[in-house]
């Protein structure tokens, strides 16, 4: 059988409730592919973090102008023919669709953890605007990837190294 061909560029979208590793995977993964980046966080609306930093979950309505800023963001980097790495939470099935309405490029990543590991990955984080409390509603709002959405799952369970080898290979993303 053919290889799937690569479409012309790939953005890799890293996603997953807070303290899953999108921001320390995606630095593992521009470390070793050296591809541009953003950080999903950065394109929120500041009263988004106000509120998240003050324990009030987001709504659709909250995500929604972030979700856009992430999309075109996303579609720049495909017409422009760069390959990126994004980080956005991503926890719903609709949120992903949106993301994926970027282009054929797009490849979401779903860094998935058990919760005990996630909430102790997340409260040992220092300088963090994202407050322990909204673990909860992280992991009860997280719709996980249904199989015919075509996203690549990762456990965290492993180091950040592990982890970016896995994507890197899986993705086919390997120095030829
Ligand atoms: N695979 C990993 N193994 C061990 N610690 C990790 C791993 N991934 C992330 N961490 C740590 O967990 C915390 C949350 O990671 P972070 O990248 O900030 O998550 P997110 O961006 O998804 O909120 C950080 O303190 C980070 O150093
Ligand atoms: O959709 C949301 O509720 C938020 O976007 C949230 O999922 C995201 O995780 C925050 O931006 C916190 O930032 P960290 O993921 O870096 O903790």
């Amino acid at each position: 059988m053919q290889p799937t061909p690569r479409p012309s560029s790939t953005v890799i979208v890293l996603m997953g409730v807070s303290g899953s590793g999108k921001s320390t995977i995606a630095a593992e993964l521009v470390d070793r592919l050296g591809w541009t980046f953003a950080e999903g966080d950065a394109m929120h609306p500041p009263e988004n973090i106000e509120r998240m930093a003050a324990g009030i979950p987001l709504t659709d309505a909250d995500r929604a102008p972030w979700l856009r800023r992430i999309t075109d963001w996303i579609r720049a980097r495909l017409e422009a023919g760069q390959d990126a790495i994004v980080t956005c939470s991503a926890l719903k099935a609709e949120y992903r669709d949106e993301l994926r309405s970027a282009g054929p490029g797009v490849r979401i990543v779903y860094l998935r953890g058990n919760p005990a590991t996630l909430v102790a990955r997340q409260s040992a984080r220092r300088g963090h605007f994202m407050p322990a409390s909204l673990m909860r509603s992280q992991l009860e709002t997280l719709e996980e990837p249904r199989p015919d959405e075509g996203v690549l799952t990762v456990d965290v369970a492993a180091g950040p190294a592990e982890i970016a080898t896995t994507i890197i290979r899986s993705l086919g993303l390997d120095p030829s």
